[in-house]
């Protein structure tokens, strides 16, 4: 199946740039689109809760912070910004009384419309703007003349022109220098959480950690371990960023690569690829998405339980010692580029 890819060239920035955009939240996703649409020549506010921590970075960077309602009430264009399971309390208090003739509605990822936890009237567009990649990146990216693909999606379109408006905002947030696919809601929402679960981040995560528990635990020192199996993964996966798999197995031995083709299908073997589309089911029918706003709704029991583990799991200990002594790699989460 084809897909369309929008480059900068087919998007009009001034469709946004006539726009009042109101970001709500200013997390990982937030910053970042707000500051770039705000270099971008956009009129941007943020809409933030009373009492807010991220108010004060919003206002030290300059931008206009609101109530969230006041916001909304504002602004033409909403894109909803703060974390999924936290939206649809978000949309129905703050934003729905506010909604009116003309505006869009939009996303960064496609959960809350997908799973129906968010029905927006019939008289606004909802679209969405979907990076490829975690905010903090895609504001590295835009400040650096890069970009980070994006996916756009149309749910509703009253006004006729609910795509022009999705491809001029990832334009401005830096995503057509590098690509932007259209697809769907359900098609964003469905790849997206089988690759941060199955692949990015649970997949790589646990392959990381058993490497380093299996090196160790067979007396290697940690500190050996860590560089095999996290630092060098860096590397590694820069080469096949760069030059697909091809590339990675053109700059690693001969050995390694005899290694990679005869072990790498005894680490993910049928067993793994059949417990890969369980996880996609799961994310197709519904459960994971049910299972993750209940554990929310209780008040993240299993999250932080788990979470805790995985900070205290050794590999974090003996990571903080080696960045700390390579003052390039060493970089601290900062709300900037
Ligand atoms: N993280 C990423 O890189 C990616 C995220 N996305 C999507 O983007 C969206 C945002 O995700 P992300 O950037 O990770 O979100 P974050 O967790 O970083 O959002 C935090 C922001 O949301 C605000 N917030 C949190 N809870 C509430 C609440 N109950 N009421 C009002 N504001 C609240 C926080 O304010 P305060 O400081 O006051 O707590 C903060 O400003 C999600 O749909 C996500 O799936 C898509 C692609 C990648
Ligand atoms: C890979 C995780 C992600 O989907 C992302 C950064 O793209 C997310 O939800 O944070
Ligand atoms: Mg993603
Ligand atoms: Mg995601």
């Amino acid at each position: 199946m084809s897909v369309e890819i929008f480059y900068d060239a087919d998007a009009d920035l001034g469709i946004i740039q006539g726009r009042k955009v109101a970001v709500i939240g200013y997390g990982s996703q937030g910053h970042a689109h707000a500051l770039s649409l705000r270099d971008s020549g956009v009129d941007v506010r943020i809409g933030l809760a009373e009492g807010s921590k991220s108010r004060a970075k919003a206002e030290d960077e300059g931008l206009r912070v609101c109530t969230t309602a006041e916001a909304a009430a504002e602004a033409d264009v909403i894109m909803i910004l703060t974390p999924d399971t936290k939206q649809r309390a978000i949309y129905e208090q703050d934003i729905a009384p506010h909604l009116k003739d003309g505006d869009a509605l939009f996303f960064g990822h496609g959960f809350n419309i997908r799973y129906g936890l968010i029905k927006p009237p019939a008289n606004v567009d909802v679209a969405m703007v979907a990076p490829k990649g975690p905010g903090h990146l895609v504001r590295r990216q835009f400040v650096d003349g890069k970009g980070v693909p994006c996916l756009i999606a149309v749910e509703q379109d009253p006004s006729g022109g609910a795509q022009a408006l999705a491809l001029a905002y990832a334009a401005a947030i830096g995503g057509a220098r590098a690509g932007v696919i259209k697809t769907t809601f359900t098609e964003e929402t469905e790849t997206d959480l089988f690759g941060e679960q199955a692949v990015l981040c649970g997949g790589a995560s646990a392959l990381v950690q058993t490497g380093f528990e299996v090196l160790t635990e067979a007396g290697y020192a940690p500190e050996i371990a860590y560089f095999e199996v996290l630092h060098e993964l860096k590397l590694i996966v820069d080469l096949m960023y760069e030059g697909g798999i091809a590339r990675m197995r053109y700059s690693i031995s001969d050995t390694a690569e005899y290694g990679d083709l005869t072990r790498g299908p005894r680490v993910i073997t049928p067993e793994v690829k059949e417990n890969m589309k369980a996880i996609l089911r799961e994310v197709q029918d519904g459960t994971f998405a049910k299972e993750w706003v209940s554990e929310d709704e209780q008040g993240r029991p299993q999250f932080s339980k788990l979470q805790k583990a995985g900070e205290q799991h050794s590999i974090e200990e003996t990571g903080r010692k080696l960045r700390g002594l390579m003052s390039w790699v060493d970089r601290p989460i900062t709300e900037t580029a």
